[in-house]
């Protein structure tokens, strides 16, 4: 008897991001449509060959590769294509532009992207399908049947990943086009016939199982969704009477609502028991219970770096085992192995001693291959449990990991390091007095064109091609290059660039201790975008200054006033692997207590303003109501302890990108920024609304347009919105600038933006004048 290795999704950038070099290349018309659909399929291939190597046969997924995101397909897939992109003659090309947005003035074709937001609490951003009373149904594509037909040419049989019904419709929106108050579920009608048919030409393509991804699962859920569920299943389980349907929870606790899963009609619930390992006492008796139910057990990390404790997890599924029989169980990854990097064989640079202690995707499922043999015949694998003991207990004792100063610091914080001296409405005064802006002061957010120059020659400096001095002049170049743009373009308030840093987490992490990087980590963040998340295995400090001569030099070049730029704690936290020997909140107020210093040094410097970024507060989020207070506390303190010790005429700018901030509104608030820039030309004016609502008084940039999109706003469309906000919002408040930093855009779409959105503040601040 055995128990099964399954895998929930595998990362899809490949070991040498060779996805993102794919669609890259296909974007900027260097290979075909055929050449993309070509490369693709043999990433599949490699990736599905990899698995078959560690799971057992039927339980390697399919359908959880995309060419640029899983809600987008699934959007695609069930013909969900909104009118503007309906005229778009390739199908590739349609399914981009609503990833990406789309401008070919010569056909005519000038359309945006649809919208993007964080998923669930991760650094993954999807696209958010788009429905109105009107949305129709059909099957777009065959994505799903195509894949598993692809992989069984090849031998393999697979098991497709299909996103939930329930959670597809949920997680996606209205049009502008929908009513007030409409209902996305509402077309759960609709959709089942299209969704059943699906499931039946996958039974025909010869598949046995499906894993229907229900993520919506891990969310506080109203009581009436429970129907919903109910119909859904239902109409599931009566299309595919046969097929053996998995409903797969993840990123936390499955809670209450396994009172009305467990009474589904299907085979088997995946819990995520690494976030919430109390849901094996929750939803073990349910499955016992019944007599053929299956219970799919996530124990390995899908979203960290760490060595599972193999004889924990051991021990975990031996519980199942003894409750429902071998054969009911299934070992599995907490969430798709989406959010982990591809393999640990690249990192031939990492310290190995810290190495020692981690495991990428492939190393992950070697892990589950282990813990479902060794839950049965542990002498069978008795050297890797062996040698994997040997490695979690080096981690636990290690020198490398504690800093008794960083400790000494954290235990003697005082209140008044949690707060500014005096309140906005004095220190606003003395900013005005001292920084002499014009109203709608327009700024950036930061980061300008990374140009393939810029990271070449970053390359070049780690390669040895470049000297240090070569790689400081290449920089201090573009800066002022930048600084001369920006004055030519009509800014207010400058920035540096960001030009030295490779991502705006990894830059400060390789800047501090405690923290150690992989050369090849990359995980998807959105479309071709990956990041590298800096890995803290120990205590967080900051041995130099990081920032200051560089934000000195760009300040020396202009009268103008010039940010410091730097990430807040929150988000180097939120965007990085990190230590799971101590409460996140530990090693935040450590990262605090280091941009701290900064802080300091960056106002005995001469900065006027410094702008700490917390893109990633919303995102870490817990994902459940009861415990956002906890969170928000110290997120907001943490903010407060990096950014408040600051005399009154030190301006402190703050920025917020990706996420609904309405439920966070007060939080926001209190990070007492004296300014904040915020994403928000995608998602309407709720956000806007809310400020309003809640009589926000301190400064506000409420981003003008959409960086995501190569597209060029027209200067009339970025007046209408800025129109609409000055009707919500305290003029003196406003700044004027885009939704987020212009890093991954070209210079000159760049140049032709701002220069639209600074004739825009022009016009308005010469109608105040009138
Ligand atoms: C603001 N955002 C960020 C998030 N998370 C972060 N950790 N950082 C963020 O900025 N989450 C929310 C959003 C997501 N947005 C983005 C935006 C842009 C990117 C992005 O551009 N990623 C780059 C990789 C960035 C990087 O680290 N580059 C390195 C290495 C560059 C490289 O690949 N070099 C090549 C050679 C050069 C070349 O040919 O181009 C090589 O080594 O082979 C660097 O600059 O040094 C991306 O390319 O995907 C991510 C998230
Ligand atoms: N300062 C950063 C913020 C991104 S969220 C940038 O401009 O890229
Ligand atoms: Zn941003």
């Amino acid at each position: 008897m055995t128990v099964i290795a399954s895998n929930l999704g595998f990362p899809r950038m490949g070991s040498n991001r060779d996805l993102k070099k794919l669609v890259e290349a296909y974007w900027g018309g260097k290979i075909t449509a055929d050449a993309l659909l070509a490369g693709a399929k043999a990433l599949r291939e490699t990736h599905w060959k990899l698995q078959s190597k560690f799971l057992t046969p039927g339980y390697v997924p399919s359908n959880d590769f995309s060419m640029y995101d899983h809600a987008l397909d699934h959007a695609f897939l069930f013909g969900a294509v909104p009118e503007r992109y309906a005229s778009i003659p390739s199908k590739v090309d349609q399914y981009f532009a609503m990833g990406r947005g789309l401008q070919r003035p010569a056909e005519g074709i000038d359309v945006p992207a649809m919208e993007m937001k964080k998923w669930f609490d991760t650094n993954y951003h999807f696209i958010v399908p788009e429905f109105s009373p009107k949305t129709e149904f059909h099957l777009h594509t065959l994505k799903p049947v195509d894949e598993f037909l692809e992989a069984k040419a090849l031998g393999i049989a697979t098991r497709p990943v299909v996103l939930g019904p329930v959670s597809f419709l949920a997680l996606g929106k209205g049009d502008k086009h929908a009513p007030a108050g409409f209902q996305t579920l509402s077309l759960l009608d609709r959709l089942l016939p299209v969704y059943t048919s699906l499931l039946n030409k996958l039974e025909e393509a010869g598949a046995t199982a499906v894993q229907i991804d229900e993520p919506i699962l891990a969310l506080d859920q109203p009581a009436e969704l429970k129907a919903v569920f109910a119909k859904a299943y239902a109409a599931i389980r009566a299309a595919s009477p046969r097929l053996s349907i998995l409903v797969a929870s993840y990123f936390g606790t499955i809670g209450a609502n396994i009172d009305f899963v467990a009474d589904l009609p299907i085979d088997a619930i995946h819990v995520d028991l690494v976030r919430a390992p109390g849901d094996l006492d929750l939803v073990l008796p349910r499955i016992a219970a019944s007599a053929t139910k299956a219970i799919s057990v996530g124990v390995v990390n899908g979203r960290n770096i760490w060595k599972n404790d193999l004889a924990k997890s051991v021990a975990t599924v031996q519980r199942a085992v003894a409750a429902v029989g071998a054969s009911r169980v299934l070992v599995a990854p907490s969430c798709s192995l989406l959010h982990s990097p591809h393999s640990l064989e690249a990192e031939v640079k990492m310290n190995p001693a810290i190495k020692l202690w981690m495991a990428f995707a492939v190393q992950k499922l070697e892990e589950i291959s282990v813990i479902a043999k060794a839950a049965v015949d542990p002498a069978s694998v008795a050297d890797e449990l062996a040698a994997n003991k040997a490695a979690i207990e080096d981690r636990k004792v290690s020198p490398l990991i504690h800093d008794p100063a960083v400790q000494a610091e954290l235990r003697n914080l005082s209140p008044s390091m949690f707060r500014r001296t005096n309140d906005f409405a004095v220190r606003e005064k003395v900013q005005q007095a001292k920084l002499k802006l014009p109203s709608f002061p327009t700024t950036t957010v930061g980061s300008f064109p990374q140009t393939k120059e810029v990271r070449v020659a970053r390359q070049k400096l780690k390669k040895g091609e470049l000297s240090e001095a070569e790689y400081d002049a290449f920089i201090k170049a573009e800066i002022e290059k930048a600084v001369r743009f920006q004055e030519a373009v009509g800014l207010d308030m400058l920035v540096h660039g960001e030009f030295e840093r490779n991502d705006m987490v990894e830059f400060f992490g390789e800047n501090m201790r405690g923290y150690v990087f992989s050369q090849n980590g990359w995980v998807q963040s959105y479309g071709s975008r990956c990041v590298k998340p800096p890995i803290i295995f120990g205590d967080v400090s900051r041995p130099t200054p990081m920032t200051v001569e560089t934000s000195v030099y760009a300040q020396s070049l202009t009268a103008k006033p010039m940010k410091g730029m730097l990430t807040g704690p929150v988000t180097m936290l939120q965007w990085s692997f990190v230590r799971d020997d101590q409460p996140r909140k530990d090693t935040t107020f450590q990262i605090a207590l280091a941009l701290r210093k900064e802080v300091a040094d960056l106002e005995a410097a001469g900065l006027p303003a410094i702008q700490i970024d917390e893109p990633a507060i919303r995102e870490g989020l817990p994902l459940r109501a009861s415990e956002h207070k906890e969170y928000l506390d110290w997120a907001v303190n943490a903010f407060l302890l990096s950014s408040t010790g600051v005399k009154d005429e030190t301006q402190i700018h703050t920025h917020m990108c990706y996420s609904d901030f309405n439920d966070i509104f007060q939080s926001i608030s209190d990070l007492d920024a004296d300014c904040i820039t915020i994403e928000n030309s995608k998602s309407d004016l709720k956000l806007l609304s809310a400020f309003e609502k809640h009589g926000y008084t301190r400064g506000i940039g409420p981003g003008l347009y959409d960086i995501h999109s190569p597209r060029v706003p027209p200067a009339a469309e970025i007046k209408e919105r800025l129109e609409a906000i000055s009707k919500l919002i305290d003029k003196r408040l406003l700044w004027v600038n885009p939704d987020c930093g212009l890093k991954t855009r070209g210079w000159a779409e760049t140049e032709a933006a701002l220069k639209n959105m600074c004739d825009v503040a022009k016009q308005f601040r010469a109608a105040d004048v009138a």
